[in-house]
């Protein structure tokens, strides 16, 4: 059941060079859109001025380097604390002569298909997308471009508005999107599809990202390969990777480490899409923009606070990525956490994304260990319920029928400071529950 990160290498990269910008932008026209990519969120509470979000180091405020600050040291070395402009405008001759690959690594699996393509989609819909950009599938699965499109094309849907043009745009999208099979580790595979990107990118500037839609064990495995293989020869080259972060303290650690080996910090962005989510967003402006809720916000007036994820639906084909980490970590240490941590943080000196960490991470410091007495966990069996017959999670092809994989966790946390000594934080997640919310 094991999962082992793969050592990484110590051999020298031997990569192209690679400039970068800083360019993370919101959507205007003429300028590239990523900050909000995976969730177009619009906060419908609108801050005082002081209050309102901004990203600090350069990243996105919900794609954010997790080591910024968690463990107390400075930030990575080359990123500086203080906020940069986010925007970046293009040109119109850059804007036309260069071009955009993002590669959806993993593009096969239920992340790609749920939430990568629609939301590259929106952006392309949303006209965020330079003009000259392309979509690169790629998994072991064997697929032709043609089966791709059609599996895309399953997930799209014209969710912003109904626009008239709406099944043009989709046409248009799905003519972007291209497919290459290959495995993760092997360096001739991404060879290829560098060649595919090259002869799609026609000799223009060419920037190249790559979306790691996969599970973090072969991280370290892709980005080698990228690095040696397909990076961009004059343009940059970026890697988005996904939670959960490694297993433990020293897996994230080491996977650190070993994404160092080819990548420097800000090339690495890290994401928790929960962040991004418009109730999410949103905590912080209610708590500190209405003072009628600060005075409460505390043990005298909060007997208990609930965390709850709650799926129903089970893992469904998912037990590649799923069995090897389990409910904990794939929704409690990193979506629920953070969500907590918002939650209970003092005030910090503003809403820049920098003061919000640091408030953050004092929170986590102040956590009490997890005793064992205050966890339970179990796992979905099958059923049947009106004729119709559910699976247990051990039913699916891809578990193991011996799993003792958990998909479903509850626990009692504990806050040791001022504010909420004694109060205790339940935080819940289950696949395969009778509701979603
Ligand atoms: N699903 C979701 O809603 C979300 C997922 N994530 C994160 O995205 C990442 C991928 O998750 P998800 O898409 O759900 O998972 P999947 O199980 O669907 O895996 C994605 C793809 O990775 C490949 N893969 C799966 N297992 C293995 C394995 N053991 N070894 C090598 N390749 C494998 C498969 O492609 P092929 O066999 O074709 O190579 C698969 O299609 C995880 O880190 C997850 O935490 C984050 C947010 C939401
Ligand atoms: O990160 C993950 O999130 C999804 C749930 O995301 P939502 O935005 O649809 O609520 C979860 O299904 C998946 O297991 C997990 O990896």
């Amino acid at each position: 059941m094991a999962t082992h990160f793969s050592p990484c290498s110590s051999s020298s990269s031997s990569s192209s060079s690679l400039t970068f910008s800083s360019e993370f932008t919101v959507c205007k026209p003429r300028r590239y859109c990523f900050s909000k990519w995976v969730s177009q969120v619009h906060p419908r509470i609108h801050a005082r001025n002081h209050f309102r979000i901004k990203s600090s180091n350069g990243h996105p405020p919900n794609a954010v380097s997790m080591q910024d600050g968690m463990d107390g040291t400075p930030l990575a070395e080359g990123i500086k604390p203080e906020e940069q402009e986010i925007f970046f405008d293009l040109s119109d001759s850059e804007k036309v002569q260069s071009t955009l690959s993002i590669t959806v690594v993993g593009a096969s699996g239920d992340l790609a298909k749920k939430k990568i393509f629609p939301a590259l989609f929106a952006l392309y819909y949303e006209d965020c997308l330079p003009e000259n950009f392309m979509v690169f599938g790629y998994a072991r699965t064997k697929l032709t471009d043609e089966e791709l499109r059609n599996v895309i094309s399953g997930t799209l849907t014209c969710r912003i508005d109904k626009r008239a043009n709406c099944e043009d745009k989709m046409e248009q999208f799905l003519k972007r999107c291209f497919y290459h099979s290959g495995q993760y580790d092997s360096e001739e595979h991404f060879a290829e599809l560098d060649s595919k990107l090259k002869e799609k990118e026609a000799g223009k500037l060419s920037n190249r990202l790559f979306y790691l839609s996969i599970p973090p064990n072969i991280f370290v495995d892709v980005v080698r390969c990228v690095s040696y293989k397909a990076s961009a020869v004059n343009g940059w080259t970026r890697v988005i990777v996904e939670k959960p972060f490694g297993r433990d303290s020293e897996s994230s650690a080491e996977l650190t480490r070993c994404l160092k080996q080819y990548l420097t910090e800000d090339q690495i962005f890290r994401i928790d899409h929960y962040l991004g989510k418009e109730l999410v967003e949103n905590l912080s402006v209610l708590r500190f923009s209405n003072l009628v809720f600060e005075p409460l916000w505390s043990r005298n007036y909060i007997r208990n606070v609930q965390l709850i994820f709650s799926e129903d639906f089970g893992t469904e084909g998912r037990g590649g990525y799923f069995d090897n980490y389990g409910i904990i970590r794939d929704i409690m240490q990193n979506h629920l956490l953070q969500i907590l941590a918002l939650f209970a943080m003092e005030t910090p000196v503003s809403l820049e994304a920098e003061d919000i960490r640091n408030e953050k991470v004092k929170v986590l410091r102040s956590m009490r260990p997890l005793q064992l007495e205050d966890v339970i966990v179990g796992q979905y069996k099958g059923h049947n319920k009106g004729g119709k017959i559910y699976p247990g999670y051990s039913d699916d092809s891809t578990v193991p029928n011996d799993s003792l994989t958990p998909t479903f966790a509850a626990a009692a946390l504990f806050i040791n400071n001022a504010r909420w000594d004694g109060v205790p934080f339940l935080m819940k997640a289950g696949k395969a529950l009778h509701t979603r919310r």
